[in-house]
């Protein structure tokens, strides 16, 4: 696995002051993990509160081996930002090998966790998604997250046995990539993007071995008060795209404009794509990179496994000149994946408007702002 994303935080350590509790086994919800405000942007985006039950639109469902996929992709990619995808080759003993080795990750003793712990200028490692640092609450989750090899770390959680934990995972890292690549294709192709228009795809134009991937690990256990506590916070993802595989609990839902936030529910052996920033950013805004968040239940755990996938860490990523005319401007600047991973960690939610250009005349200029109020909890 490439390790130049470790470098991305070097300038810009994140902080995190706050003390590891391990809440696997806490009866009641402790105050550091209450959050006040659960539906945010919920009002804004035309939907229902928590809890509420109205019948919304479905995530698309895509086959990858039907002869529309172009058209349903690029559709897709407009109007929801995310879909799910079957056929898409990766074995499901894959999927399952990887779900253990995760498992068995977190249900490990939290002193032999934290000796694996992420560090303040580090990517990889056991710890608090970066974006904890925006919020005075706690979430009701776990994660650990892997560039570059796992070795060093696993060594640390698995003495004795890390070795056929690290193939597992450089080979669920590989096949990812492998997909993240294909799918860049389509998503690409349906823009009406060629080769030629991608001078950063690799020798074979396939976007192996140029792009770069973290994998995110990610725990949610079951908890007593689930309708107040948050299992991760709503983002976008700094990423092309992300693939995420989650077990059969739900708990993953997209905010989607009329509809409020709706629930992406597991389906056996798919695997969810999440259009993120830079994709946006790459289509002119045409593809929208959606807000998401998970949520989590009384009875079950839930884990979940994203490959965030982005391009080599210091192209710089721009609106494809394709999709730019005189009445279609770029709406953001050139930036590389480096640079936007840091505007992330300083701003956040408000990065992608941050590199929005400004025009006076634009009418839409002020939308991200709008869409991505910061909220503490
Ligand atoms: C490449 C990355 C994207 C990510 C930050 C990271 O350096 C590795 C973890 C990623 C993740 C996963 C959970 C949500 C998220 C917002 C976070 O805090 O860590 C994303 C980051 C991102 O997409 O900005
Ligand atoms: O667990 C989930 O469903 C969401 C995870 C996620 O959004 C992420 O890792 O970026
Ligand atoms: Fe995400």
């Amino acid at each position: 696995m490439s390790s130049r994303l470790s470098e991305a935080y070097k300038t810009r350590p994140v902080h995190l002051h706050h003390r590891h509790l391990d809440i696997t086994s806490l009866q009641e919800l402790p105050d550091s993990h209450a959050w006040s405000q659960v539906d945010e942007y919920s009002a804004a985006a035309g939907g229902l509160r928590r809890g509420d039950s109205f019948v919304s639109e479905n995530v698309p469902v895509i086959d990858l081996h039907d002869p529309n996929v172009l058209q349903l992709i690029g559709h897709a990619c407009k109007t929801w930002g995310v879909f799910q995808v079957i056929n898409h080759g990766i074995p499901t003993s894959l999927l399952d090998k990887t779900e253990s080795t995760s498992r068995n990750l977190f249900s490990l003793p939290i002193e032999q966790k934290l000796k694996a712990s992420r560090s303040p200028d580090g990517i990889s490692g056991y710890g608090f998604a970066t974006i904890s640092s925006f919020f005075s609450k706690l979430m009701w989750s776990e994660g650990f997250t892997i560039a570059g090899s796992p070795l060093d770390h696993f060594r640390q959680l698995w003495p004795q046995d890390y070795a056929n934990h690290c193939d597992v995972i450089e080979e669920y890292d590989k096949e990812m990539k492998k997909l993240a690549g294909r799918m860049m294709w389509l998503m690409l192709d349906s823009l009406g993007i060629t080769k030629r228009d991608v001078k950063w795809a690799g020798p074979k134009g396939k976007f192996e071995d140029a792009c770069s991937a973290a994998l995110r690990l990610n725990y949610y256990p079951a908890c007593p008060d689930p309708d107040r506590a948050m299992g991760l916070a709503a983002h976008t993802d700094s990423t092309l795209l992300t693939i995420l595989y989650q077990n059969s609990t739900s708990g993953l839902q997209v905010l989607k404009e009329g509809n409020g936030w709706v629930t992406v529910p597991p389906i056996p052996g798919g695997l969810v794509v999440i259009i993120g920033d830079l994709l946006h950013m790459m289509s002119n805004g045409s593809y929208t990179s959606v807000l998401h968040r998970a949520v989590v239940n009384r009875s079950k755990d839930r884990l979940s496994i994203a490959c965030l996938y982005g391009p080599p860490t210091s192209v710089q990523i721009s609106p494809f000149p394709k999709l730019v005319d005189p009445s279609h401007p770029p709406l953001y600047r050139p930036i590389t994946w480096h640079e936007y991973l840091g505007t992330k960690a300083k701003h956040f939610n408000e990065a992608l408007s941050s590199v929005r250009i400004c025009s006076p005349d634009d009418s839409n200029f002020n939308d991200d702002f709008v869409c991505f109020p910061r909220k503490k909890a």
